[in-house]
């Protein structure tokens, strides 16, 4: 496969998702190759406990650090190769971008940990880093109630780059956040019909006049951009021309 992916999780049914559509196309044809396990399979005691109280007190409950060292030596004994890479969802995390993604989509292995509570026992990352990268990621300035959303958007991010998943590659360079695009945002998109409760299609998309419409469709991107997103609006840098190249 090009991609083996584990996630290690309290809630594996909430990774259900994965089974379907793209992803879980991938899977089938063998490009992803996916496991999601219960971490309560690494407890030994009647009740099955992942968590226990803060050390320094404190509201809510830590994740223990004995079943994800036996998870994560399970899945990735001593002398595994390649070594993957961990990836820790985290609200204090670095974010997680188009260009995260572009990077974890080169990796060969990819195993997550879904935290819950409020958080993983710090050394478990620590621990972990002794034998492998560690990469602890955000998807966004929001808090979540434990990484399994989180992993769910990272691994669509990721799944549909590697190659024969998306059918038509070039989708892949034309969209929001490509850096072929600049890192633009997309522009408003158009299908038949023509005219739609009285709302025409620019015209120019229908001219057939390629130059127009890729006029038309950079300036499009721009003003969205610099409406919606003003801080990805490339700055123009002195003395160079509209590429920034020359
Ligand atoms: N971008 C993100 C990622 C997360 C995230 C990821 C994993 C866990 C495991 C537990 N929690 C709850 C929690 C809440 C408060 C402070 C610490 N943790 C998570 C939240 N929230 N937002």
């Amino acid at each position: 496969p090009a991609l083996r992916a584990d996630v290690v999780t309290i809630f594996p049914d909430y990774l259900a998702p994965l089974r379907l559509s793209l992803i879980g196309r991938a899977a089938q044809t063998g490009i992803l190759d996916l496991a999601v396990h219960d971490l309560r399979e690494w407890t030994h005691d009647r009740h099955r406990t992942v968590d226990d109280t803060p050390y320094g007190g404190g509201a809510g409950m830590v994740m223990r650090p004995e079943p994800w060292g036996e998870a994560l030596g399970a899945l990735v004994p001593p002398g595994t190769t390649p070594v993957p890479r961990l990836v820790v969802p985290t609200p204090a995390g670095r974010r997680f971008t188009q260009a995260v993604a572009v990077e974890l989509a080169a990796e060969p292995h990819l195993v997550f940990a879904c935290g819950r509570y409020e958080g993983i026992d710090a050394r478990v990352a620590a621990d972990a880093a002794t034998r492998m990268r560690v990469d602890e990621i955000s998807i966004g300035d929001y808090v979540l109630n434990g990484g399994e959303a989180a992993v769910l958007v990272v691994l669509e991010a990721v799944v549909r780059l590697l190659p024969g998943v998306v059918g038509n590659p070039e989708s892949l360079t034309e969209e929001s956040h490509a850096a072929e695009h600049d890192g633009l945002l997309e522009g408003p998109v158009y299908t038949k019909p023509p005219v739609w409760r009285g709302h025409e299609v620019p015209p120019v998309l229908l001219s057939g006049d390629h130059g127009a419409i890729g006029r038309w469709r950079r300036e499009q991107a721009l003003e969205r951009t610099a409406r919606v997103r003003p801080d990805l609006v490339p700055v123009p840098v002195a003395g160079r021309g509209l590429d920034g190249l020359t």
